[in-house]
C-alpha cells in the first residue's frame, strides 16, 4: 500500500568528516548505533515518516560526505532542502571551526530560509570535550540556528534534533503572514476597520483633516466605504492558485489540500512527487517544501509592501470620497438660495 503523509521535507546532514553524521542518521532511522561506520562516499540516503503536531511528515534525509574531496559532489544535493542538521564533534575544535563554511553552503545552495539545527555530537565523550556548550550556543544564537548536543552512541537528543527541525519548518509554513483581510463574505465596515491593515486610529487620521465629525462621515458613507474596502481586499488578497506561488508548480485539478487560507499548506500537501513532473519524483516534492517555505518569506515581504500600498490606496480613496463630499456640500444650495 502506498505510504501516505501530509508533508514531505528534504533534510540534509552536513558537517566535517568524522563528526558522526552517518551514525546520527542510522540512530534516527534504525534506532541503534552504527558500529564500524566508514567514511561516506558522496551521499547516503534514509527516510522516515514521523508525526509532528498531529501531522504526518515524511523526512527524506541526505547524509553527505564530510571529506573535502567530495565537496563538489555533495553540494549538488543541497537544492530544495527545507531543513539541515549541521553537525560538529564536541571533542574536535577543528570541526567546530569549519561550521561557518558549511552554513554558508547551506544558505546559498539550498535556500536562505533553510531551517538549520546545530548538533554538537558525541555528547557521551564529555571528558574529551574541546568545545563548550556555551560558545556553541552563542554561535547558534548569532547565526539564528537551533542548537542541541547529541549522542549517536546513546541516542540522546537524536530524535529530538530531527523533530525540532521538522516542527520549525511546519510552524514556518503554518504561520505564514496573517491576511490583512480574511477571505469570505463582504466585510462589514466595523469588522474591516478592526483588521490590522486599517486600524481605527489610521482611519481617524485619514478622515479628520477633511471633516470635523468623522463618526458622522462614517455613518453617512458607510456603504461607499464598504465597497471601497471590498475592492481593496480583492486587490490585495492572496493568490490561491499554486502556480502563482511557485512558477515551477502546476496545480492538479480537483486536488486541493484543505490547508485553510494558507496557500503554502495547500502546495505542500497536494504537490506530491508524481504531481511535479518538472522536478520529478521525491526530489520534486522536497523542492515544493523549500519553495513553500521560501515563498512564505517572500510573501510576507511582498505583503508588507502591498499593505503599505493598500493603506495608501485606502487613504487616497477616502480623500476622493471626502473630496466628493465637500464638492457635494459646495454644490448644495445655501440657506439664501433655499429661501429663494
Ligand atoms: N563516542 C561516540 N562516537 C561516535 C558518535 N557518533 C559517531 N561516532 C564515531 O565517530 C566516527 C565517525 O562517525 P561517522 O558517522 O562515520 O561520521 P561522518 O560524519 O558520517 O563521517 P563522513 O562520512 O566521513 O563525513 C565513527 O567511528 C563512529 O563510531 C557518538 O555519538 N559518540
Amino acid at each position: 500500500m502506498a505510504e501516505t503523509y501530509d508533508f514531505l521535507f528534504k533534510f540534509l546532514v552536513i558537517g566535517s568528516a568524522g563528526t558522526g553524521k552517518s551514525c546520527l542518521l542510522h540512530q534516527f532511522i534504525e534506532n541503534k548505533f552504527k558500529q564500524d561506520s566508514n567514511h561516506t562516499i558522496g551521499v547516503e540516503f534514509g527516510s522516515r515518516v514521523v508525526n509532528v503536531g498531529g501531522k504526518t511528515v515524511k523526512l527524506q534525509i541526505w547524509d553527505t560526505a564530510g571529506q573535502e574531496r567530495f565537496r563538489s559532489v555533495t553540494r549538488s544535493y543541497y537544492r530544495g532542502a527545507a531543513g539541515a542538521l549541521l553537525v560538529y564533534d564536541i571533542t574536535s575544535r577543528e570541526t567546530y571551526n569549519s561550521l561557518a563554511a558549511w552554513l554558508t553552503d547551506a544558505r546559498t545552495l539550498a535556500s536562505p530560509n533553510i531551517v538549520v539545527i546545530l548538533c554538537g555530537n558525541k555528547k557521551d565523550l564529555d571528558p574529551e570535550r574541546e568545545v563548550t556548550f556555551l560558545e556553541a550556543s552563542r554561535f547558534a544564537q548569532e547565526n539564528e540556528l537551533m542548537f542541541l548536543e547529541t549522542s549517536a552512541l546513546t541516542g540522546e537528543n537524536v530524535e529530538e534534533a530531527f523533530l525540532k527541525c521538522a516542527r520549525t519548518i511546519l510552524n514556518k509554513i503554518d504561520s505564514g503572514p496573517a491576511l490583512p483581510f480574511r477571505l469570505g463574505p463582504r466585510p462589514r465596515l466595523r469588522e474591516a476597520v478592526s483588521q490590522r491593515a486599517l486600524a481605527p486610529e489610521k482611519l481617524h487620521r485619514h478622515l479628520s483633516p477633511f471633516l470635523g465629525h468623522p463618526a458622522l462621515f462614517l455613518l453617512r458613507y458607510k456603504r461607499y466605504l464598504c465597497k471601497l474596502l471590498t475592492d481593496v481586499r480583492i486587490y490585495i488578497h492572496f493568490p490561491t492558485n499554486c502556480a502563482a506561488i511557485s512558477p515551477s508548480l502546476t496545480p492538479v485539478p480537483g486536488l486541493r489540500g484543505g490547508g485553510g487560507a494558507d496557500p503554502a499548506n495547500e502546495v505542500t500537501r497536494t504537490a506530491l512527487p508524481n504531481q511535479v513532473p518538472a522536478l520529478g519524483g521525491n526530489a520534486g516534492a522536497a523542492q515544493v517544501c523549500a519553495d513553500a517555505v521560501a515563498s512564505a518569506g517572500a510573501r510576507s515581504r511582498a505583503q508588507r509592501a502591498r499593505r503599505g500600498g493598500a493603506s495608501r490606496a485606502v487613504g487616497a480613496g477616502y480623500g476622493a470620497l471626502c473630496g466628493a463630499g465637500r464638492l457635494a456640500q459646495t454644490a448644495a444650495p445655501g440657506p439664501e438660495e433655499k429661501a429663494r
